[in-house]
């Protein structure tokens, strides 16, 4: 299945508390970033693992399970993915940082790239791009586009919120792309937001409006 939809009360709880007119720039913040933790464990549940001997408390040899080197690499589409950055970065923290930056422009609702740093052995590694909102789904069409160009294989990626016209049109565009999100919801408006949604994401994480 291409599309994952995290009920867990946790991330239902948070992404609740999100929604709520008037919420602080602290608090939406920090929400942004716990749900991108939780997404970020359902988001990684078939990482391979392999068999390690270790010596153990009392000196007896003992065999465990190591993650078998998967190399990752997370990447926030700028702005409003690096409010998930530091959420996701508590589960992965020895993982690279590949940075994009697009805008969407608000009148045509086509997204503008503006950004791009990639790790350089990018096609060995597993990419897991976060942005909090997937709308008409331009950008994360696009910044998947660069990926693949840069020869990454392997493409996850983890939204808060996702709109039913942008997963379609994403998974149209990269059949092989697996999406985790809190939420579906119900549409887009005219003006290209999710409805019900939460807002401009980026504005609220950096305090712009
Ligand atoms: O699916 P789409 O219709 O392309 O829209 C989703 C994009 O729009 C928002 O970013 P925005 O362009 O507002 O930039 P920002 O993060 O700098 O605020 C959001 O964070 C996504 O990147
Ligand atoms: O609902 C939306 C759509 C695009 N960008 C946002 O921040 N929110
Ligand atoms: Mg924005």
């Amino acid at each position: 299945m291409a599309i994952h939809v995290i009920t867990h009360p946790l991330v239902q709880h948070k992404l609740g508390l999100m929604r709520s007119h008037g919420i602080s720039t602290k608090s939406f913040r920090e929400l942004c970033s716990e749900v991108g933790t939780l997404l970020t464990y359902e988001a990684t549940q078939n990482l391979p693992l392999e068999d390690n001997e270790i010596t153990s408390w009392d000196g007896t040899k003992l065999n465990v399970q190591h993650i078998k080197g998967k190399k990752i690499t997370v990447v926030p589409i700028l702005r409003a993915g690096l409010g998930m950055m530091d959420g996701v970065m508590q589960l992965l923290p020895a993982a690279k940082v590949s940075v994009v930056g697009l805008e969407r422009n608000e009148e045509t609702l086509e997204p503008i790239p503006y950004f791009e740093k990639l790790v350089s052995n990018i096609n060995e590694r597993l990419s897991l791009v976060i942005d909090p909102m997937l709308a008409t789904g331009g950008t994360m069409i696009a910044t998947i586009d660069m990926l693949k160009k840069a020869g990454c294989k392997e493409i996850k990626v983890i939204v808060l919120v996702a709109a039913p016209e942008g997963v379609e049109k994403t998974l149209a565009a990269h059949p092989d792309v697996e999406i985790y999100t809190a939420s579906v919801d119900s549409h887009l408006n005219d003006k290209g937001y999710i409805v019900p949604g939460l807002g401009d994401a980026g504005d609220k994480i950096f305090g712009t409006v």
